[in-house]
């Protein structure tokens, strides 16, 4: 059985390297060096164009506690690997790091910093899993909130998935990242409670099973609640769910708003049509139809092309376990770190794969719009001294492919990364929910279509400044000729 603590915490949440590599620094005297990690991912997820990120609030909440409780050091001692006097300075351990970060809500695409953190070896070490943790999940779910935003155009879209969620937390953080995302409500109480995320709901098969049949149901739902939406799929749709509701609706008049009535099985274009002609029919013109069944973005554009007649989509499992992809695979990698003279070095990881070699140095991203209209133009990834927004001109080239490159004049440079906390402090105040959701929607706006088509979108424009480029070019060679220079005896 799991064992309580009363002082639990999550500064335990990390994988243990992170633990040991902090014992090595700081048994090895390098524990207060100066360094550098950034947060990124290499691939944007869903094939799509573009990101939605998400992550912060909790990634305050979590920086905030950062502690290493009694029960947290008691565990770690009894491990027998850590010595006394590493845990005696993880119990003085304190977060002084700088982190600058994306805003929830923005637009972030591959191979940029999302996150950074500054401050000692330790302080960004110990961080990186619950960083990672933490920003992979929730910018994941924005995301794929925001394809079936997309989807569904104009229509209310709901959020249905804590039964399908992994687990409790994922479901709470998960559907605050689909509201950031693009859906209007949750069905899950507690997240409207703790965020305030309009909570909507309909009633479950169970309602009519209990009493056997579509009127009785619906009746004594409608005895008990003014807004009613009557799931009809039970028994049969069009012979007995719609025609019950519409009795029942008629029956209590003024007592009850009929909203409309909920499918959950079979053929949803076909069953949507022929319920949109009774509810017609019957005088209920303002009366919606909702419909849940394993929606996804894929199967809402499907359904929307066959002339269904859905207003409401309820979306579960595939938003919540981000089906078609269940993980981002954001990476935290080492870009800088203060050698032993106090100077900073910056670093480099290679491979053989173009893609997975980290581009060093502290960074910032310049999201570069055209004055005029505001549209996207690309995104400008500089060393942190440079000032593109002071630039008249910038030339933008493919980090790969360098021959792809235009100058761009008429520019506005907006600096994606802003201080979350300074030397340990939060200096960053997390926005109003629903402001938030509202800066997602303007970044998408001014995103243009092309780049936010479901289907092989266009890939946005992520370059790295000249001076950059230069930097990691220097820096390759110097690694390359560190290594050739090598000499093995065997
Ligand atoms: N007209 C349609 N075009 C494309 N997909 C549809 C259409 N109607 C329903 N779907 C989707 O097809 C899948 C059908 O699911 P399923 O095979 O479980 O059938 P069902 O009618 O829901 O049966 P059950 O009663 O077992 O739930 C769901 O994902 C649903 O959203
Ligand atoms: O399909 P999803 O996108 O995951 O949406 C959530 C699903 O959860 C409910 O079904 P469930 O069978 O769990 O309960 P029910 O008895 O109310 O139908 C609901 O009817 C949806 O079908
Ligand atoms: O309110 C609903 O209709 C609902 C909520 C959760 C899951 N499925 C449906």
């Amino acid at each position: 059985m799991a064992t309580r603590y009363p002082d639990d915490s999550l500064t335990l949440h990390t994988d243990a390297y992170e633990v040991n590599m902090v014992q090595t620094y700081f048994e090895e005297g390098v524990a207060d060096r100066h360094a550098v990690f950034e947060l990124y991912f290499r691939d944007l997820p869903f094939h799509n164009g573009y990101a939605v990120f998400a992550g912060l609030e909790r990634l305050i909440d979590y920086i905030k506690q950062l502690r290493f409780s009694e029960t947290d050091l008691a565990y770690l001692a009894s491990l027998n690997q850590y010595s006394p006097a590493f845990l005696a300075y993880l119990h003085d351990f304190k977060f002084t790091g700088t982190i600058r970060a994306a805003r929830e809500g923005d637009l972030v695409f591959n191979n940029e910093p999302l996150v950074q953190v500054e401050g000692t070896l330790v302080d960004c070490q110990l961080v990186e899993t619950a960083l990672l943790n933490i920003v992979n999940y929730q910018t994941l779910i924005a995301t794929k909130a925001a394809r079936i935003r997309s989807a569904a155009g104009n229509d209310g879209i709901l959020e249905f998935g804590t039964r399908r969620a992994q687990e409790l937390d994922a479901a709470i953080w998960g559907t605050r990242a689909a509201y950031i995302g693009g859906f209007d409500a949750t069905s899950n109480m507690r997240a409207g409670k703790i965020f305030g995320i309009p909570v909507s709901g309909t009633h479950a098969h169970s309602l009519v099973q209990t009493y056997r049949n579509d009127y009785d149901a619906f009746m004594a739902y409608a005895r008990s609640h003014k807004d009613c939406v009557f799931l009809v799929d039970t028994y049969d749709t069009l012979r007995s769910g719609v025609p019950n509701a519409i009795r029942v609706a008629r029956e209590m008049g003024d007592q009850i708003n009929f909203l409309g009535v909920r499918i959950d099985s079979g053929d949803m274009a076909y069953i949507s049509k022929r319920v949109r002609e009774q509810l017609d029919e019957a005088g209920f013109p303002d009366a919606k139809i909702y419909a849940s069944n394993d929606l996804d973005e894929k199967t809402i554009t499907n359904l929307k092309m066959q002339g269904a007649k859905i207003d409401v989509w309820g979306v579960g499992t595939k938003l919540i376990t981000a089906f078609d992809q269940p993980a981002l695979g954001a990476v935290y990698k080492l870009v800088s770190v203060e050698n032993e003279r106090g100077k900073m070095v910056d670093t480099i990881k290679l491979s053989s794969n173009a893609e997975k070699v980290t581009t060093p140095g502290k960074k910032q991203v310049w999201r570069i719009t055209k004055r005029a209209d505001g549209k996207s133009e690309g995104d400008y990834v500089a060393l942190t001294d440079e000032r593109p927004d002071h630039e008249d001109k910038l030339h933008m080239f493919h980090p790969s492919y360098t021959y792809i490159n235009k100058d761009v004049t008429d520019f506005n440079a907006r600096p994606i990364l802003v201080d979350i906390f300074d030397q340990g402090q939060q200096v960053y105040e997390i926005p109003e929910l629903a402001d938030t959701k509202a800066f997602a929607a303007e970044q998408l706006a001014s995103l243009w279509d092309e780049y936010k088509r479901d289907l092989n979108p266009q890939i946005y424009p992520v370059d790295l400044s000249q001076k950059l480029w230069d930097h990691k070019q220097h820096i390759i060679e110097e690694v390359h000729g560190y290594v050739s220079s090598l000499k093995f005896d065997n």
